[in-house]
């Protein structure tokens, strides 16, 4: 390794960033001839400084942050076309993309993968123009869980996404989708629709159990019109990995689609945990399109 940027979200999860820059350059400095350290102060940031490293020939950026920061990164480098790799410190409240990688939840173990990692290409989603490695999401639950503010995630961690997303179970509007999978049309109603890269969605692991992040594959998930009591019994059964989807609930692997929302309404995506764009809208899956870094000897396949 020869140029490394870090970037890094001081504001991610419990704040404790500068502790983990200092601890990363120490690992990092024995190997490495130059270390830029960029900290982002707003939204824009890390995408901008990922850019940049791409075009200045950095030959890692190491992303210290959550999963919006990772968002952010990754973009920066998916619109530049060059093969800066990825190093993750996970720093948020859900870390979902870390944890599709193997990537320990823990700062300091996440940093000391460094000294003996490995480089494995990625498969990234794209949105219309927006590039996602965890998931896209639509409904009344990804909804209200946006309004989950940084101080809730400070005091509750994950928990704070549990106590907002439960108060969208009883909200029975269906939203009526015509899409298109790989030329293959389906007209349904939704109530919540997902479309994840790899078996972990919102720091829930196995929840597509037959997704890898490496397949070439997106998964759609679609929850078709149900009551709160069928979505009390649905709904636990997805997060406890019970892959056993009724007919209540869509699974569809694909490559390409097109999603056409037949009402006016301005539902909004969630994209990486962040506020995304509404509908029409284009989604593609771009085979091992990123390199990563990650522990020596392991596989981004979870059992
Ligand atoms: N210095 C800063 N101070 C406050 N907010 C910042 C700063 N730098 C970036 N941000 C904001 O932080 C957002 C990303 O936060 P990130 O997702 O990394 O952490 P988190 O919210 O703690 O984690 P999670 O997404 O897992 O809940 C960016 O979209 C940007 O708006």
């Amino acid at each position: 390794m020869k140029k490394i940027m870090i970037i890094a979200n001081p504001s991610s999860g419990k704040e404790q960033s500068e502790e983990y820059i200092e601890k990363l350059k120490s690992i990092l400095s024995e190997t490495t001839q130059e270390i830029k350290v960029n900290k982002t102060k707003e939204k824009g940031d890390a995408e901008n400084y990922a850019h940049k490293a791409a075009e200045e020939d950095f030959d890692t950026v190491i992303a210290m942050g959550g999963d919006g920061t990772m968002h952010e990164v990754v973009n920066g480098l998916r619109k530049n076309d060059q093969s800066t790799a990825l190093g993750i410190v996970p720093l948020g409240t859900v870390n979902n993309f870390a944890k599709a990688l193997g990537i320990p939840n823990d700062p300091l173990e996440a940093i000391e993968v460094f000294s003996d990692a490995q480089i494995v290409p990625i498969d990234t989603g794209r949105i219309n123009d927006t590039y996602f490695v965890s998931s896209v999401s639509a409904g009344p639950i990804p909804e209200t869980v946006q309004h989950v503010d940084s101080e809730m995630k400070t005091t509750f961690g994950p928990l704070a996404y549990f106590i907002q997303g439960v108060k969208a179970l009883d909200q029975e509007t269906v939203y009526p989708f015509t899409l298109l999978f790989d030329g293959k049309e389906v007209k349904e109603q939704y109530s919540l629709m997902i479309i994840a890269l790899s078996n972990s969605v919102a720091g829930i692991q196995n929840f597509i159990p037959e997704a890898t992040i490496e397949d070439g594959k997106l998964y759609f998930l679609g929850l078709k019109e149900t009551n709160l009591h069928q979505k009390l019994v649905l709904v636990p059964m997805l997060f406890q990995n019970h892959a056993d989807y009724s007919d209540q609930v869509d699974m569809i692997p694909f490559s390409k689609a097109q999603i056409r929302l037949d009402k006016e309404n301005d539902l909004k995506t969630t994209i990486d945990g962040e506020v995304g764009l509404s509908f029409p809208a284009e989604v593609e899956v771009f085979p091992h399109s990123l390199n990563v870094l990650i522990p020596a000897k392991s596989t981004v396949v979870e059992e």
